[in-house]
């Protein structure tokens, strides 16, 4: 008879490992990455990005600082899964309200503990990125055929559109926490509330819409800018966000997109996207900043990049004038930022909002800010509707 308490995780690959049941009971599928983050397990749960992901921690002690309202990224928990190795038994943190096991259980999220999750995570970064799943519970005791024949007749993550599952119902209105500058309306494909500060606290009035805006509504926002947020899913199947992209470029609005956001703005200057081996998980990772040569540890999610000649400036495919990749991945020579030179548009890969993570990129928010100044002051736009919408 199956423990009541037993989990297996089951990689695609048949690989089994077997733990003890963290968080719901039950089965769940998705596809298994590892995160390389020594803290901010909440921040990752919460991040809409790892929607539909199994998240694998390397740390190897996870939920000594509970959860907390305040830590919250977003509504609820995303990841389809989540697996460690040590699951902390108390909770020792004095801004802690709850424990992450509770957390899972109250968010329905089956997790697994008590597994090598070094094991996995080798087993990942050779064979790369894995479908898999998570039975716990009645489910541990399926066949082993059976699981896996579960675990194989999922949709892999490439390909995958989850905006929508992931997106703001309504449009909500933060407004500007500095002296005010104009209004940024951000095309929420799975934002994160440090993202919506961050950019409120730069002196913008932040309109966060959902995923299905269309350009004449985000024209009758008139927004002094536009962003695009992280989120889930391949880029390559978000044709319909590329195509507004292009919209709003071609209106000659400023422009900034953060990891989703950067793949976005990638294919709509006509780049390609591919699906990375393993990805970039974590808030440990190398960045160099092409133009200064200066190299940031940057806070990092994705598993799809953009596609383009790096150092040097290119013509992009789509007709938008000139660009150039602004940042490199220093462990895998990745793109990881880029920067149109004749329009107001640039992104980054990774996640200056740092939640969790380093404030080394905290800067990048400021440049978006002086180039929408720049814009104005070149342009002599006025600030339109976005001033009766405020
Ligand atoms: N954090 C993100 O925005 C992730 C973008 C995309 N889903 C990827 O995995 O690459």
């Amino acid at each position: 008879m199956t423990r009541p308490t037993a989990a297996v995780l089951v990689l695609e690959d048949g690989t089994r490992y077997e733990g003890d049941a963290y968080g719901a009971v039950g089965t769940t599928l998705g596809e298994v990455v590892f995160s390389t983050g020594m803290t901010g397990y909440q921040e990752t749960l919460t991040d809409p990005s790892y929607a539909g992901q199994i998240v694998v921690e390397t740390a190897p002690h996870i939920g000594n600082t509970g959860v907390n309202a305040e830590d919250m990224e977003s509504r609820r928990i995303w990841t389809a899964g989540f697996a460690v190795r040590d699951a902390s038994r108390v909770v020792s943190n004095w801004r802690a309200e709850g424990s992450l096991d509770d957390a899972l259980a109250d968010a329905g999220v089956v997790g697994i503990r008590s597994i090598d999750t070094r094991a996995i995570t080798r087993r990942i970064r050779s064979e790369g990125a894995m479908r898999g799943g998570v039975f716990s519970g009645e489910a541990a005791g399926l066949e082993p055929e059976e699981q896996l024949r579960r675990v194989r007749e999922q949709e892999p993550m490439a390909g995958r559109n989850l905006s929508s599952v992931v997106s703001t119902d309504a449009a909500y209105v933060e407004p500007a926490t500095s002296e005010r500058i104009g209004s940024v309306a951000i095309i929420d494909l799975g934002i994160k509330r440090a993202t919506v500060h961050a950019l409120a606290a730069r002196g913008f009035d932040v309109h966060v819409v959902p995923a299905t805006t269309t350009i004449d509504e985000l024209r009758a926002l008139a927004p002094t800018a536009v962003f695009y947020s992280n989120g889930p899913g391949d880029p390559e199947a978000s044709a319909a966000h590329v195509e507004l992209l292009q919209s709003v470029l071609r209106d000659g609005t400023p422009f900034f997109g953060i990891c989703f956001g950067n793949q976005l703005l990638g294919r709509a200057l006509g780049f390609g996207t591919y699906k990375l081996p393993f990805g970039h998980r974590g808030i440990n990772q190398p960045v160099r900043d092409q133009a200064t040569g200066r190299i940031e540890i940057t806070a990092q999610n994705h598993g799809f990049a953009v596609d383009a000649p790096i150092g040097e400036v290119v013509d992009t495919p789509a007709g938008f004038g000139r660009a150039e990749v602004s940042y490199v991945g220093l462990n895998d020579q990745v793109v990881e930022g880029l920067r149109c030179l004749d329009i107001p548009a640039f992104s980054v890969q990774f996640h200056p909002e740092a939640a969790a993570g380093p404030h080394d990129s905290a800067d990048i928010f400021d440049r978006f800010r002086d180039m929408v100044l720049e814009h104005r002051r070149t342009t002599d736009a006025p600030e339109g509707a976005a001033e009766e919408n405020a």
